[in-house]
């Protein structure tokens, strides 16, 4: 007989941390958990709350943001605390799940003096056994140091006292206190900590219900709290035995559903099963239908070794006009050997080819479409996204059916997807609407990708190229040919390249620039730190934009000029120059978004914390010394917690972890805190299951496989760009930043390819254009009209409650400074 595991179900306040609270209670307990939002419609009427609970063994209230006092920030947690004796079950607060139980029960929410935010502290507990003998879930426990992400606390009567007690006081009889966070035990003399005392655990007196106000599952609390979690568990277990008077059954319909959302792939085959007048043979098989085996198609690849140095520019140059649509994705400060670690500088660069002549994929945001642009055919063609379950599970299918095995196994890039993504994109994902004024004025992609079947992948490490074309195996003659020829071209070049290639005057002039003023940026600090304060957020990535006017002789763009520049004066392992339909985009971006492999293993390397390079700040051990406190921790820590969420949410429990923490890098003008998240992505199907399992099984485990697509698509905007938690900090950015869009800028530009990988970085450093901006107007002398183009560069920074507005003005513009020197 199999015995299913107990459920728990989480109730998640649209917090940024929560798959990080279901990893650790289905890490740390023989449990299964089932998650459902506050506000889940399903659960409104009370019959229908009490046919859920009935499904398990324990509720767990999860972090959030806003106040507990607040209906719509707590949802069914409130219902929960005021259940009936009959329907009593064993619950576990969790920050704002505490604090809603407490100001149940009559404890005063107030906000604390300093906020605290990612920062680690020492808990104090009671241990074993309370003031009364009875056991707590302290029981077994050490030293306790553990991360806080607060805004808010309670008051439960012993503020007026001024000491730390164990037994209730007047105004909360039910409340019982297990455990405080005092000022005297902080780590460093840290200005943040200005309470005296905060409580952080607590049950109640007669009910099964207990709270944490600090964060279990955050990857700076130490082991120790797993025990609080068990011992949580165990008297949860108890009570049910005893006490509890309505069964745990697993009859009847469940509402909660699994952390990991569904994979796109098997989006995409539910829409089909759904509506099977979709396959129908054109579109269907156009887009998705798989070669024979006479038709595969392979990664056809040659080598061809070089002695010196590869410049890019100058490889690009001899064998692409520089006027047309390209793709470049460049590891700029490959040869930087002066500068930095290996690990900070990129080892390949990658470069499609004929992209003006390549098939684009284009989507905007609320529309509903995927447009297909062919040059070849001269045709563009339509597919409502909503067929396919989305623009995502569409991408993912398409490049499925698309998938290569045999190619040059050394290469990272074998063809693919080739393109950017906006922040807005993003916000569509997580369902934030855009606050325009005006309501959006354009109808821009959001998401523009170009298949690319040629493409150049340079690895500097061996000074090698491939040259690649995606083709069926049988047209070897044809691809030969291409071949040949491109050879001599790319060897004529080397031979002439001038490494670093000399940057080119601009062929510009700059009419005007639009800067941030800087009192405006400072206000907007102060008014991100308004809603920390307030409990809403816990860090906000602020940003601004710069609008640049240039005139230009008719139709030359400055565009490469400019990039060619900025890639020698700003050397980065994730550089790009895309020209992509409507949009271009110059960047040098030190932050790599997320890479995947074949097998599915995830990468992600959030970047927060930046210090300018200066004469007083030239060296590492300097610029680890300033990054080394509280206040640029805390800004790394919370990012870092979000992503491992984001992972978990394809990857499932145990599958992330944190190889690297709050490392500081080297780059040409700035030092950058990062740290590296991990994630695995669970094969279709076990493989000790292998030999069970029959071939339409495990075809169809393959049908409905996650991919790296999986973690693109649940990980967007990237955390670092938003701050936490993720979607309530959109909408309070959305606000500042006055609806002004972000565009290219926060949003992400790589690759993915067929073989089943991906590398993606965020793109910032960077300025962007679109075509639909340039303007002809007046020329100098007012007699002749000359074109113009519009610019726009984004920078920003994480604001937190330590933050000062003269420091963040100041980190935006050291950032900003990077890209806008090349018009000064
Ligand atoms: C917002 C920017 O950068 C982001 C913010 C960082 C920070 O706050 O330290 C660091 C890297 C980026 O994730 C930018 O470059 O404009
Ligand atoms: N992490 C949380 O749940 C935070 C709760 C609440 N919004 C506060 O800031 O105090």
């Amino acid at each position: 007989m199999r015995i299913s595991k107990p459920l728990i179900l989480f109730i998640d306040a649209y917090d940024s941390f929560s798959n990080n609270i279901i990893c650790l209670l289905e890490t740390t307990l023989n449990v299964s958990v089932r998650t459902i939002k506050i506000d889940n419609p399903a659960l409104a009427t009370d019959e229908a709350l009490q046919n859920e609970l009935r499904h398990y063994a324990a509720v767990v209230c999860g972090p959030g943001p806003g106040h507990p006092g607040k209906k719509e920030d707590i949802g069914i947690m409130r219902r929960i605390w005021r259940l009936k004796e009959e329907q009593l079950l064993p619950v576990l607060g969790i920050c704002l799940g505490f604090q809603s139980l407490c100001l149940e029960f009559g404890g005063q929410v107030k906000r604390l003096k300093g906020p605290q935010h990612g920062i680690i502290r020492r808990i104090r507990h009671v241990g074993e056994y309370g003031k009364g003998g009875q056991q707590t879930i302290f029981g077994g426990v050490g030293e306790i140091t553990a991360t806080l992400y607060q805004s808010l606390c309670v008051d439960v009567g012993q503020d007026k006292t001024k000491m730390r007690r164990w037994e209730p006081e007047i105004p909360c009889p039910d409340l019982v206190p297990l455990a405080w966070a005092e000022s005297r035990d902080s780590f460093q003399d840290d200005s943040g900590i200005k309470d005296d005392m905060v409580l952080v655990a607590v049950r109640h007196a007669t009910k099964p219900f207990w709270a944490l106000q600090y964060h279990p599952e955050s990857i700076c609390t130490n082991k120790e709290s797993k025990q609080v979690v068990r011992n949580w568990f165990k008297q949860a277990q108890l009570w049910n035995r005893i006490q509890r008077q309505t069964p745990i059954s697993q009859k009847g319909t469940i509402q909660g559903q699994y952390a990991t959302r569904e994979s796109l792939l098997s989006q995409f085959e539910q829409k089909l099963t759904q509506d099977p007048g979709i396959r129908s043979p054109a579109a269907y098989l156009n887009n998705f239908g798989r070669a024979d085996k006479c038709t595969e198609v392979i990664c056809h690849s040659r080598t061809i070794q070089f002695a010196a140095d590869i410049s890019i520019p100058d490889l690009v140059e001899a064998i692409q006009d520089m006027r047309q649509d390209q793709i470049i994705l460049e590891s700029s400060n490959a040869y930087e050997k002066a500068v930095g670690t290996v690990d900070v500088r990129g080892r390949y660069s990658i470069i499609g080819l004929d992209v003006a002549e390549s098939t684009r994929f284009e989507y905007t945001r609320g529309t509903h479409k995927i447009t297909q642009i062919h040059p070849r055919k001269g045709t563009i063609s339509t597919d409502d996204t909503r067929s396919f379950g989305g623009i995502w599970p569409f991408i993912a299918q398409y490049l499925d059916a698309r998938k290569v095995v045999d190619g040059n196994p050394d290469s990272p890039f074998w063809g693919g997807f080739m393109g950017y993504t906006t922040y807005e994109l993003g916000l569509e994902g997580i369902d934030v609407k855009l606050q325009s004024r005006k309501g959006r004025q354009h109808c821009r992609p959001d998401l523009c990708f170009a298949w690319v079947e040629r493409s150049l992948v340079v690895d500097h490490g061996k000074n090698v190229v491939y040259l690649q074309q995606l083709a069926p195996r049988a047209n070897n003659d044809f691809v030969k040919t291409w071949m040949d020829s491109l050879t001599i071209d790319l060897q004529a070049a080397v031979e002439h390249s001038s490494c670093p290639p000399p940057t080119t005057r601009i062929p510009h002039s700059v009419i005007s620039i639009m800067t941030p003023q800087p009192s405006v940026y400072e206000s907007k600090v102060l008014a991100c730190q308004s809603s920390i304060r307030s409990g809403d957020s816990y860090e906000l990535c602020l940003t601004s934009q710069t609008h640049i006017n240039l005139s230009k002789p008719a139709s030359t763009s400055p565009s490469w000029a400019l990039y060619k520049t900025l890639r020698t004066r700003q050397p980065a392992p994730f550089s790009s120059y895309l020209r992509l339909g409507s949009a271009t985009l110059v960047s040098c971006s030190p932050e790599r978004f997320l890479s995947w492999t074949a097998t599915g293993s995830c990468e992600l390397r959030p970047m927060k914390g930046t210090v300018r390079k200066s004469s007083a700040v030239s060296t590492l051990a300097a610029a680890k010394l300033l990054l080394d406190i509280p206040k640029e921790k805390a800004e790394n820590l919370m990012i870092v917690d979000l992503v491992r969420h984001d992972l978990h949410g394809v990857c499932g429990s145990g599958n992330v972890s944190v190889p690297r923490l709050m490392v500081v890098e080297e780059y040409k003008s700035v030092f950058q805190m990062i740290s590296v998240v991990n994630g695995q992505i669970p094969p279709p199907y076990p493989v000790e299951m292998e030999k069970y399992l029959s071939a339409e099984e495990i075809d169809e485990a393959e049908q409905k496989r996650y991919t790296g697509i999986d973690v693109l698509a649940a990980s967007l905007p990237p955390g670092s760009m938003t701050g936490a938690p993720k979607k309530r900090s959109c909408e309070i950015l959305q606000d500042i930043e006055g609806g002004e869009e972000r565009g290219l800028y926060s949003g992400v530009v790589g690759y993915m390819d067929v073989r089943g990988r991906g590398d993606w970085s965020v793109t910032i450093r960077c300025m962007f254009k679109f075509d639909d901006e340039d303007e002809v107007g007046p020329g100098e002398d007012r007699k002749v009209s000359e074109e113009r183009e519009t610019w726009h560069v984004g920078a920003g920074g994480a604001v937190t409650a330590l933050s000062t507005p003269v420091g963040e003005r100041e980190e935006m513009e050291t950032k900003l400074a990077g890209t806008l020197d090349l018009f000064r």
